[in-house]
């Protein structure tokens, strides 16, 4: 049984998702799609979030975990500033195996189904050519490919940002942002975690790397060596336990728990996966290790940024400004816990309350979408 499985307890379906404002269980037997679709909170604006396709071994599992995600989501929303609630899809699948492009025109549909209410894209999992077929029956979708007028991969934006996460705590912890002359490990070379490995290798940084995919590993690697810079390959859990400064999760949730933070020997964790502590006790058994751990969902916050940039007309430059700031923001994190001796997660999470509550406090008149915008209906 998974740390994770074993960490839950069974209680009813209601309070489970007492937080959220609606769950939709998407259920379509001819094309096989099984999905959760789930909308935490829209005091903001309609739901914004991605969609992730994995083979969970069990529909509570997939439950705990798009209801975590879509929570998220709506912290990530308050701390990147932008006008959305917090929302998240998942399909049970094997991302490997079981798309096609009938699944995802069935999940467009259910999307379509509520009205403006949520907006989706990539997340692990899947690509934004996936959501070229969900585009066809609705206009919910975003991350869309250049070609159709979009603003492309999130990945990319995502990437930016969470290396700019990592130079304000190399700021705070060595005095300057420089990304060279450091060791980082890397959990996961997928859409985000390549693009984050590259820039590092690019700016001099030594790398520890694993995947579950050989695939993504050999481009790594082969990058490195065009660059002539080091790279070692670890298998699995090795990656917890490695010398290096930083620690960059860019791969699943719940890294950190008892188990991991027993072995970790980083001075910090900054990565992109969502949901990096199994829980907010695992925040304080970091800080009393003096690991300082960068709040998932602050420095993960650059696909979002482009997203929720891309319904009003994407703009290269202006999400790049936008992303930018998440330096900032970290920066202010950061001393807003040591100041007030919390946690860095405590920290983050007290900023989005205080801006929820400001902002609950203005008139939010929301009409659902505006205008068809993605017109590739067949
Ligand atoms: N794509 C985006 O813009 C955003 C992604 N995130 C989060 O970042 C993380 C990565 O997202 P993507 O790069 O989009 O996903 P992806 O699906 O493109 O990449 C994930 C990578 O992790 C690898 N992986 C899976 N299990 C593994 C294991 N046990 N050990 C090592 N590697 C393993 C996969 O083989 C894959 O290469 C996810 O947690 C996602 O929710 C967060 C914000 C935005
Ligand atoms: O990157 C996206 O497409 C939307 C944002 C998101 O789902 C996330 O930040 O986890």
């Amino acid at each position: 049984m998974s740390t994770v499985t074993r960490q839950r307890k069974s209680v009813d379906i209601f309070t489970q998702i007492r937080e959220h404002e609606q769950v939709v269980f998407c259920n379509d037997e001819k094309t096989g799609l099984k999905a959760i679709i789930a909308i935490h909170n829209t005091t903001l604006g309609p739901a914004l979030g991605g969609c992730r396709m994995h083979l969970y071994a069990t529909v509570e599992d997939a439950l705990f975990d798009v209801l975590r995600l879509s929570k998220g989501m709506t912290y990530k929303c308050l701390a990147a500033d932008v006008d959305f609630g917090g929302g998240k899809a998942v399909i049970i699948g094997d991302p490997h195996k079981d798309k096609t492009p009938e699944l995802f025109r069935a999940f467009g549909q259910f999307v379509e189904s509520l009205n403006g209410r949520f907006y989706t894209g990539t997340d692990m999992g899947t690509t934004p050519d996936d959501f070229v077929h969900a585009m066809k029956e609705t206009n919910c979708i975003v991350g869309v490919p250049e070609e159709y007028g979009g603003s492309g991969d999130s990945s990319v934006s995502t990437a930016i940002g969470v290396v700019y996460g990592i130079k304000a705590t190399n700021k705070v912890i060595w005095g300057s942002d420089a990304l060279h002359g450091k060791t980082y490990a890397i959990q996961g070379l997928g859409k985000v975690g390549r693009k984050v490995a590259e820039r590092l290798l690019e700016e001099g940084a030594d790398l520890y790397v694993c995947d579950i995919n050989p695939t993504a590993i050999e481009a790594i690697v082969s990058y490195a060596k065009k660059l002539g810079a080091n790279v070692k390959v670890v298998q699995g859990t090795e990656i917890y336990g490695t010398d290096a400064d930083i620690f960059v999760p860019c791969a699943f949730g719940n890294v950190v728990n008892d188990d991991t933070i027993n072995v970790l020997k980083v001075k910090a964790i900054v990565g992109s996966a969502n949901n990096q502590l199994l829980d907010v006790r695992h925040g304080r058994m970091l800080k009393e290790k003096g690991i300082l751990y960068a709040p998932d969902y602050i420095v993960n916050a650059g696909g979002l940024i482009q997203v929720a940039d891309e319904l009003y007309g994407p703009n290269k430059e202006r999400v790049l400004q936008k992303t930018k700031t998440i330096y900032s923001t970290l920066l202010h994190i950061y001393s807003r816990a040591e100041a007030d001796h919390i946690t860095t997660i405590e920290a983050a999470n007290r900023f989005c309350e205080e801006r929820l509550q400001q902002r609950s406090r203005r008139n939010n008149f929301f009409t659902h979408h505006k205008r068809p915008k993605w017109d590739i209906r067949r």
